[in-house]
């Protein structure tokens, strides 16, 4: 339980005692406010209100919660710790939440905020459940919106991600949500034909997308963003760098500015993109979870992280002999072996399936039905082993993974975060792997701070490459994840070494 300063309070209790005063407040609206103020306005649960403070302190504490908040210093909207103190609304929304014991950190801290209709930036480490923390109160916001006459092809929410294996996952979790309250969400990626999409659009609700696919129906006129009152950036960092940024410019111009309600969501957050993200947001919280983000990004505490410093020469050896120990284990268990390009990729995979190995690749060189395949097949268990690029560094979820294999460095400390991140999700504990070798010294300083954070031991054999962290070049950063087309050449990256 958290330690109470002498005076018997801390500065949560000093700030969360006008929580009751808000809520009432709220309460005496003109009735035309009030009217207004329904629809989007939040009333904390009077559960919620009779939690005891130390009990609401220790919360934060212990999950190392902080909220900015520019228009609440005051921060009176508590977080939802547990589901009995949700607001009030159409219980099928809920339903499926019976599945989990209690809001994770992030989701507490932050549905608040987005359920009072207010812009978020929260940022929390990798598997902490940051999809519902913003899809939930976008359904929430949609089924309220219902009543309202939409015009066909015109959705009211958007939800942008950087691959289309993300936009399905994230589709496929609210979809759960979505139905049963009739809400209609609709997923748009690259690499497959429009038409379906086309139709698709024309009774959507809700859109998760990948930029490059909906920039093109928004030209030939498919779909029409005026309507959006709630838009998310998953993955808001690389939705921001300059592989994506003139996109998301384009699209989020064609949005209304004042209606626009705007979720960024992350795990890394690094400088180079924050003033960008101001230009999209109206006086953002910012909550995070974990520890606030530094110059260097957080790894997820849960996940074991050994370094082993070898010659570019061994690395194939070595990958064998980890991967022979780990097939002792349990067959259940997933291996998500990394690659920084296309090519080191495809030779890293059939060198593993060459020593008799069942493994699968995926990186944009594949067309869209066979990243979608191997995907399926490493889900499902058929194939215990994946080799990647960075296309599948971020967002996915698949509980299983319990080992991450770097084999090849990633061009930025976040990507490691990221990679790594794919393993021990949801409170379970993970392992990475990571091989270093002297062509990535440049990223020795990063990787002994990100190792430190997290208690990890750091070798010596790192430790030689030095502890200087180098500053960050925003157009490098992130530039080897961009999902390219597959149908189309790639213009602005080239991938292959
Ligand atoms: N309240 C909850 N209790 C337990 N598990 C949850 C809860 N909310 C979500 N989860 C599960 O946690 C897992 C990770 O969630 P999610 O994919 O949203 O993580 P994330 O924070 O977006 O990760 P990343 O940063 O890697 O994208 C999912 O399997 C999800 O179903």
């Amino acid at each position: 339980m958290s330690k109470r300063s002498g005076s018997g309070e801390n500065k949560h209790s000093r700030k969360r005692a006008k929580t009751e005063e808000q809520v009432s407040a709220d309460d005496s609206d003109t009735p035309k406010q009030d009217k207004k103020k329904s629809k989007k306005s939040y009333r904390q649960s009077a559960n919620l209100n009779a939690v005891p403070q130390a009990e609401i302190d220790a919360f934060q504490e212990a999950n190392l919660v902080e909220i900015s908040d520019p228009l609440d210093k005051e921060q009176t909207l508590r977080p939802i710790i547990t589901f009995e103190h949700m607001p009030d609304f159409d219980d099928a929304l809920y339903e499926p939440l019976r599945s989990f014991s209690a809001p994770t950190p992030v989701q507490a801290a932050t549905w608040p905020l987005l359920f009072s209709g207010r812009d978020v930036i929260g940022i929390a480490e990798t598997g902490s459940g940051k999809t519902l923390a913003f899809g939930l109160p976008c359904l929430r916001k949609m089924v309220a919106l219902k009543k309202k006459k939409t015009k066909p092809s015109h959705p009211t929410a958007v939800m942008l991600t950087p691959t289309r294996e993300l936009a399905m996952q994230i589709h496929d979790q609210l979809e759960k949500y979505a139905s049963p309250v009739g809400i209609k969400v609709t997923c748009i990626f690259g690499g497959v034909r429009k038409d379906e999409h086309r139709a698709a659009l024309k009774t959507a609700t809700v859109v998760v997308a990948t930029p490059g696919r909906l920039k093109d129906l928004i030209g030939e006129g498919s779909v029409n963003l005026g309507k959006v009152k709630y838009l998310v950036l998953d993955e808001a960092d690389r939705m921001l760098d300059k592989g994506f940024e003139q996109d998301i410019k384009e699209i989020i111009g064609t949005m209304p500015v004042s209606k626009r309600q705007t979720a960024m969501f992350t795990a890394t957050w690094p400088p180079s993109v924050r003033n960008l993200a101001e230009g999209f947001t109206r006086d953002p919280a910012m909550i995070t979870v974990g520890g606030k983000p530094s110059g260097d990004p957080r790894a997820n505490t849960r996940i074991k992280q050994d370094v082993e410093v070898l010659s570019p020469y061994d690395k194939e050896q070595r990958l064998l002999q980890i991967l022979g120990g780990l097939q002792k284990k349990a067959v259940t268990d997933r291996v998500l072996v990394f690659c920084l390009y296309k090519k080191e990729a495809t030779r890293i995979e059939r060198f593993i399936q060459s020593r008799g190995y069942k493994v699968a690749g995926i990186h944009g060189d594949l067309s869209q039905s066979d990243r979608f395949k191997s995907l399926d097949a490493f889900k499902s268990g058929t194939v215990p082993i994946l080799v990647a690029t960075d296309v599948a560094a971020r967002g996915l979820d698949i509980p299983a993974v319990k080992t991450v294999i770097n084999v090849t460095f990633p061009l930025t400390i976040e990507d490691y975060v990221h990679r790594i991140g794919r393993t021990g999700r949801a409170g379970a504990e993970g392992h990475a792997i990571t091989f270093f070798t002297e062509n990535d010294k440049t990223h020795s300083g990063a990787l002994i701070n990100v190792l430190k954070a997290a208690n990890q031991n750091v070798p010596d054999s790192l430790m030689k490459f030095g502890t200087t962290v180098k500053k960050k070049q925003h157009g490098a950063y992130g530039a080897f994840f961009k999902d390219v087309e597959s149908t189309k050449a790639a213009t602005k990256i080239t991938f292959d070494d």
